[in-house]
Order: C-alpha cells, then structure tokens, then sequence
C-alpha cells in the first residue's frame, strides 16, 4: 500500500465530505454565535468520526469490496438490507433536491447580473439539472474526468476564499452571544449533514484493501480536515457579518449578495462566488452519479440509449420537482436528509456493530479490531441519532 493511495483516499474522504453543505453552515446557525455553533460542531463531527471508525470495525471481517447492501444483508438480513437501501435512496434524493435549489438560486442570480434577464425562480433550477443531467448522462468515465477537473478548481477556490476572508474578521462579531437559544434546533441537522461522508467508506476499502491501521487513520484525519476548514469559513463568515445581518439572509444567494457587499473586494467576492458554484457543481455530480447508479442496479434497465434516459428521468424528476415548488427549499432538503443520514451513517453502523460483536463472542471468534467505548458509546451514539431526527422534526 502507498502513501499515494492514502492521500487519495483521504481526500476522497475529505472532499465527498466537503460539499455544499458546506455552504449552509453560516445560513443555519445564523443567530447561534461563533461559540456555540462550533460546539455543536465538534460534538457532531466527533459522532460521525466515531461511526466511521464502527464501519472499520465491520469491514474487518468482510471481503474487501463489501458493499453496505451486502455488509446489511450480511449482518442484519433482509429487513436491514432494506432499510439500508430505502435510507440510501432517500438521502441521495434530498441531498439532490438541495443541489438543484442552491444551484437553482445561483444560475438565477448570474443569469441576472450577466445578461439582466429576470426569470422565474424555477428556470434556474432547470437549466442546472439540465446541465449535469446531460453530463452524467454521458457515463461514469465523463463525470470523472470533469469531477477532477472541478474539484482541483474547488479546493483552489476554498483556499483563496480563506486566505482572503480571514483577515477581514472583527473579533467583536464572533464573541456575539446567541439571539435564540431555539435557533439550535434547527442549526443541528444542517451541520449534521454537513459531515456526512459514509457513502464513500465502501469505494475506500475497496481502493486500499482491509488495512485496519490504516483505515482508521484516514476516517480521523479525512472528517478531522473538514473539521477544520469548516470551523475557519464560520470564522470568516461569522466574523464578517454580525448575526442579526447573518439572520435576515435565509437563501443562498441573499447570504452571498450580503457577504460580497460588505467585504470590498471585487477578488473576494468573486471568489466565494465560485467557490459556491463549484461546490453545488460537484456535490451534484458526484451525489447524482450515485443516485443514477443505484436506480440502474435497482431497476435493471438495458444500458442503451432509452434504458438510460428511463434511468435519468427517475434520477433527476423527483428532485428537480421538489426545487420548482420550493426555489429556495436549498437548507430545508439538506435539513431532511440528516433524517436518512442517521439511519446510515448511525443507527445501522451501530446496530451491525452489535450484531458482530456478540456473534463473534458467543462462537469464541477473535475479535480483531473494536473501538473504544463498548456498548455504553454505541447506546449515546443512538441517543445522539434520535436527538438528530428530533431536532428535525420540531424545525
Ligand atoms: N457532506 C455533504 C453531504 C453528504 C452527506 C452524506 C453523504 C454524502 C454527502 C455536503 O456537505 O454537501
């Protein structure tokens, strides 16, 4: 195994997890202050680093190119293979319906300074998912090569934004105590979303092969890096604007308008433009790639010309037509996906987890790898979970 593939795995990782959730963060902890919203962060990104590493432990003992199909099956029969698949399918649709609104809002937006159109909220949304319907559309082998290129933009776009944003910040904005301590609830599962990235431990396991030590470092580091940069965007962002501004800015192109108008740098603001724009770009690539992918498997269609647009229509219909009803629905579908974000990325995680260790006690099986904490962590991680799909439900 080489350094090289670890590197790429951990940014396959990190850059699944850095996404246009990302985007979302200053929107929906608007009101909370910089403290309290990175403690929530830090409590929600140590949860999903801690099931990550349960995913570890239940690839351990499976043939390196498991799926979380097979590994469900496997462990927790049909019921929880189905459960897996209907969570999986249902989290790709949400987060594909808030693409295509925040894409939407900014195809709009250029649209508008551009060539001075001003059209309906729901072209824009079109014409995106026309776009990257067209491309991913075309194959895998075209969405990657198109992915990379984006994505190297992305990450430049990111740094630059940074570099630029942070010297800005006034320290006074970030001290700003909570408007509303009610605000929280609906704050979680936005950033709760924000740090998923366990679609992709299936496609890393599978690169690098069972290597338990290995595994475990690039879960830790891979959602440790988003951490991070998440924590300095709310720095600039938080810094930036104090938080009754950051509050009267409920869609995404308002909150970029407001940022770009009180930074005055031409450079800044075209670059947390782009960043966004790229960011909405791949996420919705690679999210509706997923998608595509699962429906063909699920659905069997011939891999022709009219098997494929059958595959398209059921991929990019539903969503597109949640983003024409509501245009500005971007934070409210990332808010729904953490509800099937928790039955992936916690409850089934921990429920296999369970499983694996009492067979394996009771058949005096070795038990190789096991993370900290036994059934005590596994119970708070599901406590954690409910909190989650609660928060969501009274928002
Ligand atoms: N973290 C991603 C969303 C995501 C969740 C779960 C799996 C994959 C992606 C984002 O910020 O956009």
């Amino acid at each position: 195994m080489t350094q090289n593939k670890i590197f790429g795995s951990l940014l396959l990782i990190a850059g699944t997890t850095i996404g246009a959730g990302m985007l979302a963060l200053p929107i929906a902890s608007a009101g909370l202050g910089f403290g309290t919203s990175s403690a929530i962060m830090l409590i929600l990104w140590a949860l999903m680093a801690y099931t990550a590493l349960l995913m570890v432990e239940i690839h351990q003992f499976a043939p390196s190119d498991a799926s979380l199909n097979h590994l469900a099956q496997r462990l927790l029969g049909r019921k929880g293979q189905l459960i897996a698949n209907s969570a999986l399918m249902f989290l790709l649709y949400a987060l594909c319906a808030a693409y295509i609104a925040g894409g939407g809002e900014q195809v709009n937006q250029k649209l508008s300074t551009w060539l001075g159109l001003s059209l309906p909220p729901q072209a824009g949304a079109i014409l995106f998912t026309l776009l990257i319907g067209a491309i991913v559309g075309m194959g895998t082998h075209c969405v990657d090569l198109i992915n990379r290129g984006l994505f190297a933009l992305k990450l430049l776009a990111l740094l630059l934004m940074l570099a630029l944003l942070l010297p800005q910040v006034e320290s006074p904005h970030l001290l700003e105590l909570p408007l509303n301590q009610g605000l929280i609830i609906t704050a979680i599962p936005v950033i709760f979303t924000s740090f998923g990235f366990h679609g992709s431990i299936p496609s890393v396991v599978r690169y690098l092969g069972v290597e338990v030590k290995a595994l475990r470092r690039i879960m830790l580091l891979g959602s440790a890096l988003p951490l991070v940069i998440y924590l300095l965007w709310q720095v600039g962002s938080q810094g930036v604007l104090s938080q009754s501004q950051l509050l009267e800015n409920q869609s995404l192109s308002s909150f970029i308008n407001q940022l770009a108008s009180v930074l005055h740098s031409e450079y800044l603001s075209s670059a947390i433009s782009l960043f966004a724009d790229l960011a909405l770009a791949t996420s919705f690539l690679g999210v509706s790639l997923g998608l595509f992918d699962f429906m063909a498997s699920t659905l069997r269609r011939e891999d022709n010309f009219s098997g494929r647009s059958l595959t398209a229509a059921i991929t990019f219909l539903p969503p597109l037509g949640f983003a024409l009803f509501y245009p500005q629905g971007f934070i409210t579908a990332l808010g729904y996906a953490a509800i099937a974000l928790v039955i992936l990325a916690i409850f089934l995680p921990v429920a296999m987890v369970w499983t694996q260790r009492q067979t394996r006690d009771a058949a005096n099986m070795p038990t190789g790898y096991r993370v900290a904490g036994g059934k005590f962590t596994l119970m708070l991680a599901t406590l954690c979970g409910i909190v989650v799909i609660a928060a969501q439900m009274f928002s």
